[in-house]
């Protein structure tokens, strides 16, 4: 079994546990009760790289990576900083997340909000909606083409953009055959957990002009941004060295302004 089977087979147990305490009628009133979502394409797609950061205490690939006792502190941090997008994730085996974080993120910081976790059914799209986000993560890896397809309509359906991640040709084929307005290519393969840089700049091309391309993981400081901003990134998806760092306010005002530098804009256009 490979990784992502193993995260997947703890998420449906999470997901059955919270799907037998709320049911889908109490969810929906609660996310129809959340301030309308904002435009997810719209803040990823512009002048100068995007920049997604993300609130992340742990992963499978390094284990604990920061407490993060404040979540909703460290997300205006980012903001404060220059972020577009900030990502929460809610796993919370693996990656130590939870919908709590999702909802303290919520009440602090303005600019729209990723849920980032393993979804597969369109209860978490509706909790993603409840607690707060604008945007949620799809991952072509762990889904059926039919599943793809329907989630993907499904979140716009109620209001969420879909930002769909996969990791090779292929999934990059069958996310924008499932009519994905923005990809990301992760550059860490999620059964293997290793991270190639190099693979960003051999997949995206595979992405028709129109969707926004987001690159993630890996992103250790401006020069990685760069670097994938010259092979066609949009925007990039920041965890772990931003969790790491010491200042995390300054690290984005960095990446942030690495994106907006014009010779980037120069080698894109
Ligand atoms: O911490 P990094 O290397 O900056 O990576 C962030 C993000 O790309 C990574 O957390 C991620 C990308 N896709 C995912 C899917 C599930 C969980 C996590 C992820």
């Amino acid at each position: 079994m490979s990784v992502l089977d193993e995260i997947i087979d703890g998420v449906r147990a999470d997901l059955a546990e919270r799907q037998a305490r709320v049911s889908l009628d109490e969810l929906k009133e609660r996310a129809k009760k959340a301030a309308p979502a904002k435009d997810g394409v719209a803040a990823l797609k512009g002048d100068g790289i995007r920049v997604i950061c993300e609130v992340k205490r742990s992963s499978p690939s390094k284990g604990a990576l920061a407490a993060i006792a404040d979540p909703a502190g460290l997300a205006a941090d980012y903001e404060a900083g220059g972020a577009a997008v900030i990502s929460v994730l809610t796993e919370q085996r693996r990656f130590g997340g939870s919908l709590a974080d999702l909802e303290a993120v919520r009440a602090k910081v303005d600019i729209p909000i990723l849920r980032k976790d393993f979804i597969v059914s369109a209860y978490q799209l509706w909790e993603a909606r409840a607690y707060g986000a604008d945007l949620a993560l799809l991952i072509v890896a762990a889904l059926e083409q039919e599943a793809l397809v329907s989630l993907i309509e499904r979140a716009e359906s109620i209001g969420l953009t879909p930002l769909v991640e996969a990791h090779d040709e292929e999934e990059v084929e069958r996310a924008v055959a499932a009519g994905a307005k923005i990809i990301g290519v992760n550059t860490r393969d999620l059964k293997t957990l290793k991270v190639d840089r190099g693979n960003f700049g051999r997949v995206a091309p595979e992405i028709p002009d129109h969707i926004v391309k987001v690159a993630e993981s890996g992103v250790r400081g401006p020069h990685d941004l760069i670097a994938y901003a010259n092979e066609g990134a949009d925007a990039v998806l920041v965890g772990e060295s931003l969790v790491t760092g010491k200042d995390p306010k300054t690290a984005v005002a960095d990446l942030v302004a690495a994106g907006s530098h014009p010779a980037i804009r120069h080698g894109r256009d």
